[in-house]
């Protein structure tokens, strides 16, 4: 079985008390593989360590064991072949919001001249509607909203070969949050990039994902279960509730969170498996897959509106 693009191996986290106590055990023994191209979100309630694993991805904080192998090497710091959206934002408060991008552009893209990162870092910024003059103001003149929207233009501008979102759209108002996603997808399905993303939303997380990790309650909290979105692409926001697989993930999804999610926490003795069930429906459901470890991800439809 060939290695993942992504390889999470054995992974704990283990933060020390303050006061010297019993330190905190955040998950224990978390594996799984994401493949190259694939689009995973991961599902967790409030505390059980989903930022934690993604800063230990992004290279930001280290594991207290295990590994996180990419593209062959183990992650050892950042690097800009990992692209980051925080939830709070995380731009440089004395750069504008163009500045912001072109200084990361000019990073990733060494040998462009000043033209070509200008002209880069305006084509996603007017992706996230802010190329109208927002793009001079810097974040402190900007709304909650606005200053995400410059964190995912970076982010999407540097073209990372791993994109990793921590609930990327959570401080954005309906509207703009689903043109967004619809952007997102749209340069996902051009590119092989690989995306894991952090979200609280079922139905965000059926509408974009090809898989959906779900964690237990910490501490020690796992991913317990690996659900797979066979729902073909292009997905629309309006059509995706009629097909015959949508309730089915989602009644499973609400009911992991309502109760299994709680059901299965707490330390795991010795002899359980670390890599998460495989859950699958529709036409797929009967399909045995022993563990989620280098499992393959359905076929691709990478097809969206109005492109292939
Ligand atoms: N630097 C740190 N020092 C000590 N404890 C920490 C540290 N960072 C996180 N924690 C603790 O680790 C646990 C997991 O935090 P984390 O932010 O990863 O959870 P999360 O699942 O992303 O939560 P949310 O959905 O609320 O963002 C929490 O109990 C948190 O208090």
């Amino acid at each position: 079985m060939s290695t993942p693009f992504l390889s999470v191996q054995n992974l704990s986290k283990r933060f020390q008390a303050p006061k010297g106590g019993e330190p905190l055990t955040v998950f224990e023994n978390v594996s799984l593989g994401v493949e190259k191209g694939e689009f995973v979100c991961i599902i967790g309630h409030s505390g059980c360590g989903k930022s934690t694993i993604l800063n230990i991805l992004a290279g930001l904080d280290e594991p207290s064991d295990g590994a996180v192998i990419m593209n062959g090497k183990e992650v050892s710091g950042p690097s800009l072949d990992r692209g980051i959206v925080f939830q709070n934002y995380s731009l440089l408060p004395w750069l504008s919001a163009l500045k912001n991008v072109t200084f990361a552009v000019q990073a990733r893209f060494r040998s462009w001249n000043k033209k070509q990162v200008h002209e880069h870092s305006m084509k996603y910024l007017e992706m996230v509607g802010l190329a109208d003059g927002a793009e001079l103001r810097k974040p402190s003149q900007l709304s909650g909203g606005m200053r995400q929207r410059v964190s995912i233009a970076r982010a999407f501008a540097i073209q990372p070969e791993l994109l990793l979102l921590d609930e990327p759209f959570g401080a954005l108002d309906a509207l703009t949050r689903g043109s967004i996603q619809d952007e997102l997808i749209r340069i996902w399905s051009g590119s092989d990039q690989t995306v894991f993303m952090i979200t609280h939303d079922v139905d965000e997380a059926i509408l974009l994902a090809d898989r959906i990790l779900l964690m237990t309650n910490g501490p020690y909290a796992r991913v317990a279960e690996s659900v797979q979105v066979e729902i073909d692409r292009p997905r629309e926001r309006a059509n995706i509730i009629h097909h015959p697989d949508y309730y089915d993930i989602r009644n499973h999804l609400v009911e992991f969170l309502a109760t299994r999610s709680r059901a299965l926490a707490g330390k795991q003795e010795g002899t359980e498996q670390s890599a998460p069930k495989v859950v699958r429906f529709g036409a797929n459901a009967g399909a045995v897959i022993p563990s989620e470890k280098g499992s393959k991800p359905g076929a691709r439809k990478r097809a969206v509106n109005g492109a292939d």
